[in-house]
């Protein structure tokens, strides 16, 4: 198992920044997955790891060793490292256990325990049968697995993978995510996996990276990631959540703030200390609101403007009464009732809110006017 960490990495190609000022310290036997739309940098990250490209400014370092400064390169061959890329990278002339040992012969390993090697890598993901095919023979579910085999056979304590299931059809992704799990358990290496598919990231890492135009804008377990998002993007990019204004929020207790929501006084959860502040901004899910009653205190008064039935739960897109300017799309389970229409008034509950913390796509704390504040507030909720 081996630590890695990024220290103030900056990269840019030209004049033109692609990683700016990244931290990040990967624990020794953790699976970390880095996500992030196209082009937010995520292959350019794994590829300062790897050593196939410099950084700019700032420090790589694997274990307790810098690999990559202003004064020190150490090239990807020496850095201990498997790879495991989406186009599999694998010898098309050669067959699967010669491909699963080759790095083992150039490393001058004796055959016999090179022979060993390669035939428990191979049973461990279970392509023993497979050992005399040549990759074109194989399915890509296989490749991908020979390609882990691989880095099984070098016991590599640290394998960054580059969007490994990108190629794989939608059945083969989720029997090859358990692939992972075991490869992660068996092995006990470190993983950095990248990928811009969110499902993914957070079904198999025990953290994930959220990226964006080159920085990391969180880096936390999946579960934190979805509760308890630290800014607007996150909160948008991840499980769709919604952004509400709200005012005068104040603490309730440890962990809980009251506050007023489009005029509705609603309580949330919170990162403490919160002392009072006059603006911020709420999220939750489009599954944590729900139809209420007219008569329900605190609920939201809205007008429903299209309804779409999606398998098992409806999606209901609507504008609150107190505010036409915004749109939120709710999810509602599909239980056989009755639903309001299009151009129907309704009211709605919100069943679970997080306060972004203090400063994260909010004026938070401000000195500003409130006329000023609520435009900040509404440029940030139109933008994300
Ligand atoms: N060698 C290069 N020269 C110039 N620009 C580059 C180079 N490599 C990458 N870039 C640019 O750097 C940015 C980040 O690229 P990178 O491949 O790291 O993104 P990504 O998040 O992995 O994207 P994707 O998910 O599409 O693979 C992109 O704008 C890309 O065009």
């Amino acid at each position: 198992m081996t630590s890695a960490s990024l220290l103030n990495v900056s990269k840019a190609y030209g004049k033109t920044p692609v990683l700016r000022d990244v931290s990040l310290n990967i624990k020794a036997g953790e699976f970390l997955a880095v996500l992030g739309p196209s082009g937010c940098g995520k292959t350019t990250l794994l590829r300062l790891l790897a050593g196939f490209e410099t950084p700019t400014e700032g420090e790589v370092q694997l274990g307790d060793r810098t690999v990559a400064s202003r004064s020190v390169m150490v090239p990807p061959e020496k850095r201990g490292l498997g790879i495991v890329f989406q186009n599999y990278a694998l010898w098309p002339h050669m067959s699967v256990a010669q491909n699963v040992g080759y790095a083992l012969k150039v490393a001058g390993l004796p055959r016999a325990e090179r022979d060993q090697r390669v035939r428990e890598a191979l049973e461990t993901v279970d392509l023993t049968r497979f050992a005399d095919r040549r990759p074109a023979d194989l399915s890509g579910g296989q490749r991908q697995r020979v390609a882990l085999a691989r880095c099984l056979a070098a016991r590599n304590n640290l394998v960054l993978l580059d969007e490994p299931l990108a190629n794989l059809d939608v059945r083969l992704r989720a029997t090859m995510e358990e692939e992972f799990r075991r490869f992660h358990r068996e092995s006990g290496a470190t993983l950095v996996y990248i990928t811009h598919d969110q499902s993914e990231a957070m079904a198999l890492a025990d953290r994930v990276a959220v990226m964006d135009k080159g920085r990391i804008l969180q880096c936390a377990s999946p579960r934190q990631l979805y509760r308890e998002p630290a800014n607007a993007t996150v909160a948008t990019f991840i499980g769709d959540g919604l952004l509400f204004p709200v005012e005068n929020v104040r603490p309730e207790y440890a962990g809980r703030v009251r506050a007023t929501l489009l005029g509705v006084e609603v309580t949330m959860r919170a990162t403490p200390p919160q002392g009072p502040v006059p603006f911020a901004i709420a999220t939750c899910h489009p599954g944590n609101l729900r139809l209420c009653a007219d008569h329900e205190q605190n609920g939201l008064d809205v007008v429903i403007t299209s309804r779409v039935y999606r398998g098992g739960h409806w999606s209901l897109e609507m504008r609150p009464y107190a505010d036409q300017s915004l749109t939120y799309t709710i999810d509602l389970p599909d239980r056989g009732g009755s639903l309001p229409e299009p151009g129907d008034d309704a009211r709605v509950a919100f069943d679970d809110l997080w306060l972004l913390p203090e400063g994260q796509g909010a004026p938070f704390g401000s000195t500003k006017t409130n006329q000023s504040s609520t435009t900040d507030q509404k440029k940030v909720l139109q933008c994300v």
